[in-house]
């Protein structure tokens, strides 16, 4: 069989334990199983066409080996004729559409073709066929996979049937070694620059593989295969017009400018030792001036003990306030370090290996990483994106709306923020910057108090506070993004005291 002999004569090692376990998986739902209540579920996509394969080697290897009379292997071994399942949309590209039939034919695939939504579909199709298990492309790190097994029962609302999922354990990289070593057809979008395909609304070629050359046309890109770093598999699949941020923001996973022109960010600094005074936490004022800087708000900063449950609760209340979150501390080898733990908990999922990271961790520390098990390489399961720059040893992990920032000093901190403003698919977008007044007074707070309430309620679009330089001098500052209303603010809070009363100054 093509496929079994591919991957056992080649020399990827990894590759071949991932199919022998994947087989594996598909070999015992077809034990499980009769084969006429088993489906997979195809859809052109990459994943689902390892998955086609995969299924073709099992049922051989199921099956047993016949031979025909000549000594070849009969067509019928070959194939692999299950039911199989597309959920045919007016949205998907043409392309995924011929190849799904075309696909279907060549392999002898018993094509069901479903013109409604999963869930309704899957309702009719389980009323029409006892079917008791499903195979899906799904692999960790896709947005649905969390919380799944190879074998996971459908979730509650849907109906009652097995997800199997034999590459689960599947990275980007896993993906398109099988597809290029048992040198298997695949959609023609993946060759155009398309590494993770949805619809044609939310789907475009991914610019982190885009031929940047002048002699070169606009738009060209390289094939799917050369992405290096497989998290970043899904940077096509932003919303048009859009940044897409995560499905938990207040906003349904869009960002977009709030009427009043602000993104909104939140600081957990994790660090018993700033709790006991021991230490002074510089981080979090240098990362307000720099989201200041580019026209954010700051609207939180807390610091937690190292304890898994004190980062999950104030990552979990932030992370829904929020369009971003900076973490800092409690992230590295020591058992105080629970950042990433709390991470996980924050959003409901577990810490899983990740290959990817591994193999950074690996490089940057050699003979210390003590592989598999080297618990730096866990990572929340399912919601991770790591951020690789250049100028990093180690990528910036991202889970969602919160960006973990491994910086030890405001020095790496300011090297970490260059490179999160370089970086594709980071929605820390320039806004229209602050602009502010400060007023000095030797007026004391009591007799001030009530124009500034007053003027509070005339200016909501206007920062206005008052703090107390010492017994005898107050500042008065005005912020935000109007300068015609911070000095008409301004010019009111001087006309109702007697001149002079006010001194403008300078707060850097
Ligand atoms: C055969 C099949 C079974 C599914 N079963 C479930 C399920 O049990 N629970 C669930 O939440 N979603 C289920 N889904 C929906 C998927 O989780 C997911 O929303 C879908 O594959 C779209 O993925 P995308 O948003 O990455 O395009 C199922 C989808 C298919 C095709
Ligand atoms: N329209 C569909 N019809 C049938 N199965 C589907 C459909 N959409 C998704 N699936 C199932 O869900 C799995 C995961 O979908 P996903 O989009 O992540 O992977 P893919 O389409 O195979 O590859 P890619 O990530 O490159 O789009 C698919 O492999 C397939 O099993
Ligand atoms: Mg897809």
């Amino acid at each position: 069989m093509e496929i079994d002999r591919a991957v056992r004569e080649g020399s990827d090692r990894r590759l071949q334990t991932k199919y022998r376990n994947a087989v594996y998986v598909i070999q015992r739902a077809f034990a499980l199983y009769e084969f006429e209540q088993v489906a997979f579920s195809f859809n052109g996509g990459k994943d689902s066409t390892v998955l086609l394969h995969l299924l073709r080697a099992g049922y051989y290897l199921h099956k047993g080996k016949p031979e025909c009379s000549n000594g070849s292997l009969s067509d019928s071994v070959l194939n692999c004729p299950i039911r199989t399942i597309y959920f045919e949309s007016p949205c998907a590209f043409p392309e995924i559409n011929s190849f799904t039939y075309e696909t279907a034919t060549v392999y002898g695939l018993q094509l069901e073709t479903i013109h409604s939504d999963f869930k309704s579909g899957l309702e009719a199709l389980l009323k029409e066929k006892p079917t008791k298990a499903i195979f899906l492309g799904t692999r960790i790190g896709d947005p649905n996979a969390v919380g799944q097994e190879q074998f996971s029962p459908s979730s509650i609302g849907w109906p009652p049937f097995m997800r199997v999922n034999p590459i689960l354990d599947w990275s980007y990289r896993d993906v398109w070694a099988f597809i290029l070593t048992c040198k298997v057809q695949y959609c023609s979008l993946y060759d155009q620059g398309y590494t993770s395909i949805g619809s044609i609304y939310d789907t475009v070629p991914n610019a982190l593989l885009s031929i940047a050359d002048s002699l070169n046309a606009k738009g060209t890109f390289k094939p799917a295969y050369m992405l290096s770093d497989g998290r970043l598999e899904r940077a096509g699949r932003t919303k048009k017009m859009h940044l897409k941020c995560n499905s938990t923001s207040p906003n349904n996973g869009v960002i977009s400018v709030t009427s009043s022109g602000f993104f909104t960010a939140s600081i957990v600094v994790v660090g018993d030792e700033i709790l006991f005074g021991t230490a002074e936490d510089k981080l979090s004022a240098a990362l307000c001036k720099k989201l200041y800087g580019i026209g954010w708000q700051v609207t939180h900063v807390a610091v937690v003990q190292n304890e898994i449950d004190s980062v999950a609760e104030e990552v979990e209340r932030r992370k829904l306030t929020n369009d971003l979150v900076f973490l800092f501390g409690g992230f590295g080898p020591m058992q105080s370090d629970v950042s990433l733990a709390g991470v996980a908990k924050a959003f409901g999922v577990r810490l899983a290996p990740d290959e990817e990271f591994e193999e950074y961790l690996r490089h940057l520390i050699g003979k210390h990483c003590t592989g598999d098990r080297n618990e730096m390489a866990l990572l929340p399961e399912g919601i991770t994106e790591l951020l690789q720059h250049e100028k990093l040893p180690l990528p910036l992990i991202k889970c969602q709306n919160v960006i973990i920032l491994a910086a030890t000093n405001v020095c790496e901190l300011e090297t970490q923020w260059d490179c999160l403003l370089e970086l594709p698919n980071i929605p820390l977008v320039q806004l229209a910057p602050f602009v502010s007044k400060h007023l000095s007074s030797m007026l004391s707070d009591v007799e001030i108090a009530q124009t500034i309430s007053k003027l509070c309620l005339e200016f909501p679009d206007v920062y206005i506070g008052c703090q107390r330089k010492s017994r005898v001098q107050s500042l008065i500052s005005f912020v935000g993004k109007d300068n015609t209303r911070i000095e008409l603010a301004a010019g009111r809070l001087c006309n109702s005291f007697p001149e002079g009363a006010f001194s403008e100054v300078n707060c850097g």
